[in-house]
């Protein structure tokens, strides 16, 4: 499988998923965001730092979305952005209409 198709089946598959670093700050910030409000939504979790092919996802996330950092969060197939963008979302009440129009 493609590094394409691995990162665009992944994304149509889970309601939820986001590349991570195991390492990174944001990304625990929203992965806890994604445990404590939607304990019943399973995230896809990719980190990056952990796969052999993480550059190259990395690469391909860049160029399908423009956003090069991680956390790099989709939810129901659209590109929500890194943990600001997703918690901003929350915040507006707008991330659970996605996560619920998705179930
Ligand atoms: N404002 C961004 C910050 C994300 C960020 O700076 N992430 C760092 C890792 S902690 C990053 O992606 N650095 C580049 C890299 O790891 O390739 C967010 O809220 O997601």
């Amino acid at each position: 499988m493609s590094i394409k198709q691995l990162v665009d089946d992944s994304i149509s598959s889970n309601k939820v998923a986001i590349f991570s670093k195991s390492y990174c700050p944001y990304c625990k910030k929203v992965k806890k965001l994604f445990a404590e409000e939607f304990p019943n939504v399973e995230p896809k979790i990719y980190e990056l730092d952990e796969l052999d092919d993480g550059s190259a996802i990395q690469d391909y996330l860049y160029q399908k979305t423009g956003q090069r950092t991680v956390p790099n969060v989709f939810v129901a197939s659209k590109h929500i952005g890194g943990n600001d963008d997703t918690q901003g979302l929350f915040k507006q009440g707008e991330l659970k209409k996605l996560i619920i129009g998705a179930a």
